[in-house]
C-alpha cells in the first residue's frame, strides 16, 4: 500500500498541513522542533489509532484546538482501488474511524489496511524492552499474514482474562473449565502461528539481513513459548494451578512467551553495543517486512525518525538502500539534507522543507 495524499488538521504544532508523498522516498527536513515526528506521528494513526511517542491522545492535540484529524488517500500498485482513511479525537477522548466514508468501530481495521512499520531512537526497546514488544513484533506479522490469528488471540485474551479473574476471587465454578478449555485451545494454536512463522522463514530472513549489518555476528535466534518444553500447555496448566491460584494470575502459556537471541551463549542485549543492537532492531524489521511481502504482495509504510542519530552512516546506507528495494514506502527526518547525501543518488524522492508545522516541497 502506497499513501498518495495525507491530510494533518491541528495536530502538535500542525495547524493544517497537505502533502502529497512520492511512492518511493520522502524526506523530511528541518530544524528541531519544527514538526517533522510530529507529521511521522499523525501518519502513525493512521495505521494504529496512536502515537508512538505518547499513551495520552489529548497531548497530541494542537494547544487551544478541541480535536485533531487525520486522513489518507491509499492505493495499491497497479490496481485502481483507492482507499480513504480518516481518524479523528478529541478532548473527551472520542476516537472516530472512518474508512471509505463509513464510520468503523475497531482501530484493527485501519492497521489491516496500512501497514505500518516504525524505527525511531526507541526501536531498541524491542531489545531492551518487556518480553511483551517482542510477542507484539511476532503478532503483527501473524496479524497481517494469517487471517484467522487476530480472532484466536482475542478469544485468548478473553479467557486469560476470565481465567485470572477466577482466580483472583478464588470462584471454583463451572465456569473456571470453560475458561480453562478454551485457554488451553487457543494458547496452543498461537503458540503454533508463532513458532511456524519463525521457522518458516522469519529466522533466516533476519539472519540474512544481519549479515549486511554485522558480518562479524551470528545470532542464534529461539522461541520460549512460555512453558516447559515438552509437555502440552494443558498439562502445565494442570500442574501449575494451586500455586497460580494462589498468586491469582495464570503464570503459564503464550502471554509469557519470549524470544530469546544469543549470540555465543549471551543475550545479544548484554553482549551488543547500543549501535549493534539498533542494527539488529534494523534487521528485524526488514525481516518482518520482506516475510509479509513474500506472503501477501503487500508493502509497508517505513516511518524512520531521525535515522541520522541512530546509525552511522554506512549502515543508514544500507537500511535505507535495503527497505528501497523492498518497494516499502519511505518517510524520513532529518536536520539536515547532508546526513543523508547518498540519497542523492535516488531520482524517485521527493524533499519536503518543515517548518513551523508547515511543508514546503522541494521543486
Ligand atoms: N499539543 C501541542 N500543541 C502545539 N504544539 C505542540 C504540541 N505538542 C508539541 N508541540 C510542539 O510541536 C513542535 C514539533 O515537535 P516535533 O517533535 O514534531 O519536532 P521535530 O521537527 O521532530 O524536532 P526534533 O528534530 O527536535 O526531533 C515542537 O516545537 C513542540 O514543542
Amino acid at each position: 500500500m502506497k499513501l498518495d495524499k495525507v491530510q494533518i488538521r491541528s495536530f502538535r504544532n500542525i495547524k493544517e498541513l497537505s502533502l502529497v508523498p512520492n511512492r518511493k522516498l520522502n524526506l523530511f527536513i528541518g530544524d528541531n522542533g519544527s514538526g517533522k515526528s510530529s507529521i511521522l506521528e499523525a501518519i502513525h494513526y493512521l495505521g494504529f489509532a496512536r502515537s508512538f511517542r505518547t499513551n495520552k491522545h489529548k497531548n497530541v492535540i494542537k494547544t487551544a484546538e478541541l480535536g485533531f484529524t487525520v486522513f489518507c488517500a491509499i492505493s495499491k500498485e497497479g490496481v485502481s482501488d483507492i482507499h480513504r482513511l480518516g481518524l479523528a479525537r478529541d478532548h473527551n477522548d472520542t476516537c472516530t474511524i472512518n474508512i471509505n466514508g463509513e464510520k468503523r468501530q475497531k482501530a484493527t481495521e485501519l492497521a489491516s489496511h496500512l501497514p505500518i512499520q516504525i524505527f525511531t531512537p526507541q526501536s531498541s526497546d524491542l531489545l531492551l524492552g518487556a518480553p511483551k514488544l517482542r510477542r507484539t513484533y511476532l503478532d503483527w506479522l501473524l496479524f497481517h499474514v494469517e487471517q484467522p490469528f487476530n480472532s484466536q488471540i482475542q478469544i485468548f485474551r478473553k479467557s486469560l482474562k476470565q481465567l485470572n479473574s477466577i482466580y483472583k476471587t478464588s470462584r471454583n465454578n463451572q465456569e473456571k473449565q470453560y475458561w480453562l478449555e478454551l485457554f488451553q485451545r487457543q494458547g496452543e494454536a498461537i503458540s503454533d502461528y508463532r513458532e511456524s512463522l519463525l521457522n518458516d522463514k522469519l529466522i533466516e530472513l533476519i539472519n540474512l539481513n544481519l549479515k549486511d549489518f554485522l558480518p562479524e555476528i551470528f545470532l542464534e535466534i529461539s522461541y520460549y513459548r512460555g512453558w516447559e518444553k515438552g509437555v502440552s500447555l494443558a498439562d502445565a496448566l494442570a500442574k501449575n494451578i494451586h500455586r497460580d491460584q494462589k498468586n491469582g494470575f495464570v503464570s503459564v502459556g503464550p502471554h509469557k512467551a519470549d524470544l530469546r537471541i544469543k549470540a555465543k551463549g549471551i543475550p545479544a542485549q548484554e553482549l551488543l553495543s547500543r549501535g549493534q543492537l539498533r542494527m539488529l532492531v534494523a534487521a528485524m524489521q526488514l525481516a518482518q517486512t520482506q516475510y509479509l511481502y513474500e506472503k501477501t504482495g503487500k508493502t509497508s509504510v517505513y516511518l524512520l525518525d531521525d535515522i541520522g542519530a541512530e546509525l552511522d552512516e554506512e549502515k543508514r546506507k544500507v537500511f535505507i538502500n535495503k527497505l528501497y528495494g523492498s518497494d516499502s514506502q519511505l518517510f524520513v527526518t532529518a536536520i539536515d539534507l547532508n546526513e543523508l547525501d547518498f540519497l542523492n543518488n535516488y531520482n524517485d524522492k521527493a524533499v519536503f522543507h518543515v517548518e513551523h508545522g508547515q511543508v514546503r516541497e522541494e521543486i
